[in-house]
């Protein structure tokens, strides 16, 4: 758990900006359900934020819309200081594509019929075109060499299929594919919470180390607050559609203003810290 005080560190521009934003679905025959019903959130480099709450407050809604892919009803979301619109991926514009995300079910945004290293090439490519970038499969594969080893992987593991690979390892290439797009901002819905206790532990370190070596900024979605305890520097508490209170994860953790926060703390068997 950690406490950066904003006394601590200079002030930095912040990745993310959302200001009220509000997310709301087409239910046919009951017209519009809110999910997200205003929310305000700031995301710096260096920074883990994690968003807690059970299921069905509208974390996965609020995610989708920090990237881009569900459309604000009300409010807005800037990624470094632009408006975050919404656009298929092919035609998403080339500064939109440092802000990353990773779903919780790697095999989802895995193709089981292409090897690894095919999957992560379309990646670079896509990047490399959004950018309008002219660079050679040499550099691809330095790219790829390089995102693989800092995920922990081998390089060599890329020949493989997804099926021939563990759940761990498989989180491990979704965030290698994220790398590859140099991100700014990485949102990370559920990343570990279909992990066995080991990998989620090797996973959640993993992630702590990238946002503290390459300095991007975190969302880390759970519905586990032991989970958004042990990485996030900063911790919002969602339910129903908005955050009941959001400060430094010490504090959330250690002395909750909110009766829904000590609810949740309630459930939480033990907070193993994290390591380093
Ligand atoms: N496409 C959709 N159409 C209509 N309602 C939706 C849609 N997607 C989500 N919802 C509803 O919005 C609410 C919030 O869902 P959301 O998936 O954002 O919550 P969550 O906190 O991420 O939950 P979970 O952890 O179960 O995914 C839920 O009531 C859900 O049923």
């Amino acid at each position: 758990m950690t406490d950066r005080s904003p006394l601590a560190e200079p002030p930095t521009e912040p990745l993310i900006e959302v200001a009220d934003a509000v997310v709301s679905y087409r239910v046919k025959g009951k017209g519009r359900f809110v999910a997200v019903h205003g929310v305000d959130l700031e995301v710096h480099p260096g920074e883990i934020v994690g968003i807690v709450g059970e299921s069905g407050c509208g974390k996965s809604s609020l995610a989708r819309a920090l990237v881009g892919i569900n459309k604000l009803s009300g409010g807005s979301i800037r990624f470094k200081g632009e408006p975050v619109t919404p656009l298929p991926i092919r035609r998403r514009p080339a500064r939109l594509v440092p802000l990353q995300m990773v779903f919780q079910d790697p095999y989802a945004s895995l193709n089981p019929r292409r090897r690894i290293t095919q999957q992560l090439e379309e990646v670079w490519n896509s990047a490399a075109r959004a950018r309008g970038e002219r660079r050679t499969a040499e550099e691809r594969l330095a790219d790829i060499t390089d995102v693989l080893e800092r995920v922990g992987l081998d390089p060599a593991l890329r020949t493989r299929y997804p099926h021939a690979l563990s759940g761990g390892q498989r989180q491990r290439i979704a965030i290698a594919k994220a790398l590859l797009a140099k991100p700014n901002v990485i949102v990370a819905d559920e990343p570990i919470s279909a992990l066995d206790a080991s990998s989620q532990k090797h996973v959640g370190d993993l992630l702590r180390r990238l946002v503290d070596d390459l300095q991007i900024g975190m969302v880390i979605i759970s519905h586990d607050l032991a989970v958004v305890a042990t990485i996030a520097d900063r911790t919002a508490v969602m339910r129903a559609g908005v955050f009941v209170e959001q400060g430094p994860t010490e504090r959330v953790w250690t002395a909750p203003e909110h009766p829904y926060t000590r609810e949740l703390l309630g459930a939480v068997p033990a907070l193993v810290g994290r390591e380093g």
